[in-house]
């Protein structure tokens, strides 16, 4: 869907992004994820066209951006930035409307999408008549998402979209995003430093520094063969947790056949779902050693013995990926 093919960008005698190359399938989302001042945000721009690439080329859907004007490929892109970039003297509803307008959607549709995202994003109908200044930093980000989603744009740009929010705001608004429907056939670049946002995100993770993109990949790509000595050092803080989201429980089960009488001291979990997951709830569970998880694949009961599960993972991704090198 986005071909990015060997873009650089110089300020002034500075380069900025160095040759940089990558491919987003439809539907996915990659996150571009690096040390400040490492090319992240001049790569996003450049996509949209707000910067211009001094090399190289940029394609959406097989066609050159630069074979059309700016304005017309920014009616297909969502763009969400960190300061959120609403109209101080918009209302709200004026505000998610920009777009929309400007594509000349007849009143009455223009509304009722308006009332669609107030649901998709639950803010209360009593926002549209504020201006930002009146609303918490969630609902403005929420806003935002919604301005950038209003017209339905086939691709999202997102620029740190979480970053000004405090950390369990921000937490919870990543969770929502990463649930939405509305942005399951998107295709999304989104630029973050955050380690775990990109993680949690991230369908391919692009890992940027000095211009370059040092590796991309997914997730376990990742973790578990880092292709450059940057990879490892920048992840190196987070490695463990960042193993345990990586992991799915279903490739740690079976361990043991479980028994049915102590059913109701149970918890369901999807066989897709993390070890961090699988762990989190666990503890929520009043067991201190052993626990019972029911796969939903083919709706068995499995025993869980919390420290097997540490000595395989510790296993195989801490002694095997040592082995490999
Ligand atoms: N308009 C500009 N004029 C001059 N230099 C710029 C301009 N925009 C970016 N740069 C420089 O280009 C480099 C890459 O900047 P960019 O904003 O793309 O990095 P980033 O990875 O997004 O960083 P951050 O996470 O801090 O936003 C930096 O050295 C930055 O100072």
């Amino acid at each position: 869907m986005i071909q990015v093919e060997t873009v650089t960008k110089y300020f002034g005698n500075k380069v900025a992004v160095n040759d940089v190359s990558f491919e987003v399938s439809k539907g996915d989302t990659l996150v571009l994820l690096g040390t400040s001042g490492s090319g992240k945000t001049t790569t996003l721009r450049m996509i949209n066209r707000l910067i211009e690439a001094d090399k190289g080329d940029i394609f959406i859907s097989n066609q050159s951006i630069y074979s059309q004007p700016p304005e017309t490929l920014r009616k297909n892109i969502g763009y969400v930035i960190q300061q959120v970039g609403l109209l101080p003297h918009y209302t709200i509803a004026e505000n998610i409307a920009i777009v929309p307008k400007l594509l000349e959607w007849k009143k009455e549709d223009i509304q009722l999408r308006i009332y669609e995202l107030l649901q998709m994003f639950r803010l209360p109908e009593s926002v549209l008549t504020q201006h930002p200044s009146q609303l918490s930093g969630g609902q403005q980000q929420r806003v935002g998402l919604a301005r950038a989603l209003a017209a339905d744009p086939p691709i999202l740009l997102m620029d740190e979209p979480f970053g000004a929010l405090d950390q369990l705001t921000r937490n919870a608004i990543c969770k929502e995003f990463k649930m939405l429907a509305a942005l399951k056939n998107k295709t999304i670049v989104l630029v973050t430093h955050d380690i775990q946002e990109a993680f949690e995100l991230g369908d391919k993770i692009g890992i940027m520094d000095n211009g370059h993109i040092q590796q991309m990949g997914s997730s376990q790509e990742l973790l578990l063969t880092p292709s450059h000595a940057f990879v490892t050092k920048f992840l190196s803080d987070h490695r463990l947790i960042l193993e345990m989201k990586a992991t799915k429980l279903k490739e740690f089960f079976p361990f043991e056949s479980a028994s049915s009488k102590l059913l109701d001291q149970t918890e369901e979990i999807t066989a897709d779902a993390s070890l961090w997951d699988a762990l989190q709830k666990i503890a929520a569970i009043n067991h201190k050693k052993a626990s019972f998880l029911k796969m939903k694949s083919d709706n068995t009961w499995y025993l869980v013995d919390t420290e097997k599960v540490w000595q395989k993972f510790y296993i195989n991704n801490f002694l095997g990926s040592k082995e490999k090198k």
